[in-house]
């Protein structure tokens, strides 16, 4: 990295407070990653689900930290990406394996979302029909 280019970078930086830095990293994943939309279009759906069918507070600590779970893992999987097409275009199974280990982890919670959305909503989904 040449010299000028950091100082530039260090400047810039300090001009942005690192909140404002990862705020614009979160905008920057939703325009350019289908599935960061994807994950926040199904988080505000569970929401409306979970408003409509007036969920306790420890119903929703778990809503919460599954979707806070899953979009955090979705950015790191983004920023792994991005690191990857830095470092190669070219194939390299060192590159496939860090790209599918990343989505691996976001396969994980979002396993562990469904298996806990169930859990929630299935019960009361189905009072809702019986009743
Ligand atoms: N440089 C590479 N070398 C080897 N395999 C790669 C490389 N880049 C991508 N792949 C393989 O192609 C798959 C898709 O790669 P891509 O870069 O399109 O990521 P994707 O964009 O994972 O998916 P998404 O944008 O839907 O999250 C990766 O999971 C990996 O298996």
């Amino acid at each position: 990295m040449s010299s000028d280019y950091k100082d530039k970078r260090i400047r810039k930086n300090s001009q942005l407070s690192s909140f404002r830095l990862a705020v614009l990293g979160i905008l920057t994943a939703i325009k350019q990653e289908r599935n960061v939309k994807i994950h926040l279009v199904i988080s505000i759906l569970v929401i409306i689900l979970g408003i409509l069918n007036d969920l306790s507070k420890h119903e929703w600590m778990f809503i919460a930290f599954c979707i806070g779970l899953v979009i955090s893992l979705e950015l790191i999987n983004t920023a792994i990406e991005r690191v990857v097409d830095l470092v190669t275009s070219e194939y390299h199974p060192l590159a496939k394996e860090a790209k599918d280990i990343a989505a691996g982890a976001v396969f994980v919670a979002a396993i562990l979302s469904v298996v806990i959305g169930g859990v929630i909503f299935i019960p009361k989904i189905l009072q809702a029909i019986m009743s």
